[in-house]
């Protein structure tokens, strides 16, 4: 302060000085006046800038000051004040998920924080604020608790965009959005995001050209930035999403079911933000489409992993690649068509149950057929479905009458296919009537439009800018804007033990659909056009067959086996059985005498059975 006056006072005599030789002072007076209203607004400046880092030593300040409050006027409320700490403390540790403290550690600082203010609270009212040890308790307890808060990377980030945001109004100017406000913005894992009020007459479609811009303004890596319209559909607001760590950066791993009911959303991944991409698949017809390696057959894995996980579902499949893709469900999936002329039949079976269940529902009086263990639902994927129409045209018809009748029913289609044109979807009724669409990445622009719906393209939903196989976009009532999600992986080992474990629980299908195939079986013989045997497979035995069927095949394999004896992966290629099941097989058939180690971990069956 004196340094200060001695400086102040030379200045003067300095200018008198000048003044003596002719020179007038007038910038050094001007600067001298300007000097402190300047250093105020740049000081207020800076703390304002900085305000959540000087959060702890506000806290700690207005601590102290109603410290002096109570000492001097309400030394007697001390009880209220460490009351009203307890119930505030446990009030945060109880509650605190609702003023945003999501994670227990946040709500444990929360928590320690209030009562350690509090407690100092009541000690400075009761023995005053300045008696020791109290103002080295406050000083020390501000600098230990500051430590996380000035480390916690959710404040960090929030403080960063907020900044960032602060200058809004020229990243608008360069970018061509000038008059466009910041309305609100949310920080999460991954990122941030911020809704964006348009100027006068600018459209969501000006913010979707403005995207490499703001890539540049905001600093982002290429393709970080995503705009999109917003949810309630107002033209003259935008959803801008940053993407500073890309959620999708590496496969997701698949988390396990997420369902033990149909009537519950399915899981499939996980949107840019982190949020899952939940999708109800009760009384819904579905799409999953794409060009080859793009992901479908992934994505179908995913949907099985969740719907073999419920007990109020039959599956029934079509795949007419052999098998290939599906097989590993065989022992969830309760009938399974590989050839055209099986896909026909199941798909006719399943018009039956429609039928009878239709009956049904008309005969109780009730509208739709809600699904439990004892009444559930039937879904049926088909898998490459461009194939079917063009081996089994008439399978077609059937599954044109599922799209548009089953959904009251509860039989609903599930379509895998690379482009689902007018030709590859059979009739057209099929592809409109698919509720929930789910397009991976495709060649060109105007397959987007052929999956997702006529005009999709230009609306924003870019498919074919999708980069990594399981990225898709999905378009269902609840799901109405573009979202880039990524589908979650199975491998083919996780594929192997998930059905294994959900075998054991699924459910057997319904006395009416039962009576109704029944019905339709018999009539057929009055009529004489019983299927010929191989066109049909049970609807009720398929599933319980498949793992006899994998029997037979390893014992056709074991007995074909060459001298020197077949490994266990070649088994395993061969009957599309898990490495555990192989071990139990060969060691029950060795138990029986019927198979014997050649070498060391090569078998073949014993065509003349040990008699010991
Ligand atoms: N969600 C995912 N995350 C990461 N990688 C994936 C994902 N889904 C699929 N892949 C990878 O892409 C490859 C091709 O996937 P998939 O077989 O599902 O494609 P597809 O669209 O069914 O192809 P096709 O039509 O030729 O059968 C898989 O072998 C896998 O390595």
């Amino acid at each position: 302060m004196s340094r200060h006056r001695t400086s102040r006072s030379q200045m003067r005599r300095n200018a008198r000085r000048m003044r003596r030789y002719g020179v007038e002072p007038m910038a050094l007076i001007t600067e001298d006046l300007e000097f402190a209203p300047l250093v105020i607004a740049s000081t207020a400046r800076a703390v304002w800038r900085y305000r959540s880092e000087l959060a702890p030593l506000t806290v700690a300040a207005s601590d102290l000051v109603t410290g002096m409050i109570l000492r001097r006027w309400f030394s007697e409320w001390w009880p209220t004040v460490i009351i009203a700490t307890v119930i505030v403390a446990g009030a945060v540790a109880i509650w605190g998920r609702w003023v945003n403290l999501p994670r227990p550690i946040e709500r444990g600082y929360a928590t320690v924080t209030t009562a350690f203010a509090g407690t100092w609270l009541t000690l400075a009212a009761y023995l005053g604020p300045f008696t020791a040890p109290l103002p080295a308790v406050l000083g020390i307890g501000t600098f230990v608790l500051a430590v996380p808060w000035w480390a916690h990377r959710r404040r960090r980030a929030r403080v960063r965009v907020e900044r960032t945001l602060a200058a809004w109004p020229d990243i608008a100017q360069a970018v061509g959005l000038a008059g466009s406000r910041v309305q609100s913005a949310i920080v999460d894992l991954w990122g941030y995001r911020f809704r964006l009020g348009l100027g006068l007459g600018q459209t969501v479609e000006d913010a979707l050209s403005a995207v490499p811009r703001l890539e540049s303004a905001l600093g982002t890596t290429r393709g970080g930035v995503r705009v999109q319209p917003v949810a309630s559909k107002k033209a003259n607001r935008a959803d801008v999403r940053v993407i500073e760590t890309d959620p999708h950066a590496d496969a997701i791993a698949w988390p396990g079911p997420s369902i033990t009911s149909i009537t519950q959303p399915v899981k499939l991944g996980l949107f840019e933000d982190g949020a899952p991409v939940r999708v109800p698949f009760l009384r819904r017809h579905g799409l999953f489409a794409g060009m080859s390696g793009a992901g479908k057959s992934g994505g179908v894995n995913v949907l099985l992993g969740d719907l073999t996980a419920c007990q109020d579902v039959i599956l029934w499949a079509i795949d007419l690649k052999r098998g290939m893709e599906l097989l590993p469900w065989s022992s969830c999936i309760d009938r399974l068509a590989t050839t055209p002329q099986e896909a026909e039949a199941l798909l006719a079976d399943a018009v039956v149950i429609l039928d009878g269940r239709a009956d049904d529902l008309t005969r109780r009086g009730e509208r739709v057929w809600e699904p439990s263990p004892e009444r559930p639902a039937l879904i049926i994927i088909a898998d490459e479905y461009a194939e079917l129409a063009s081996e089994a045209p008439r399978a077609i018809d059937y599954a044109d009458s599922i799209a548009r009748r089953g959904r009251a029913p509860a039989v609903n289609l599930i379509a895998a296919t690379q482009r689902p044109s007018k030709d590859a979807m059979g009739k057209s009724a099929v592809r409109s009537q698919m509720d929930v669409r789910l397009c991976f990445r495709v060649r060109e622009p105007r397959d987007g439009d052929l999956i997702l719906g006529q005009g999709m393209v230009k609306a924003g939903w870019h498919p074919h800018k999708l980069d990594a196989p399981g990225k898709f976009l999905i378009s269902a009532p609840e799901h109405d804007i573009p979202r880039r999600a990524r589908a979650y992986l199975m491998d083919d080992a996780r594929v192997q033990a998930t059905a294994e474990r959900h075998a054991e629980h699924r459910p057997a299908l319904d006395a009416v659909s039962l009576a109704a195939l029944d019905a339709a079986a018999s009539m057929a013989e009055r009529h004489g056009d019983a299927p010929v045997d191989g066109e049909r497979t049970s609807p009720r035995h398929a599933r319980q067959d498949a793992p006899k069927r994998g029997d037979s095949v390893l014992w056709a394999v074991l007995r074909d086996a060459p001298e020197k004896g077949i490994t266990v992966d070649e088994l395993k290629t061969a009957t599309g059985m898990s490495r555990p099941t192989i071990y139990r097989r060969l060691s029950q058939l060795e138990n029986d005498g019927r198979v014997r180690q050649v070498s060391r971990g090569r078998w073949r069956a014993r065509l003349d059975p040990d008699p010991a």
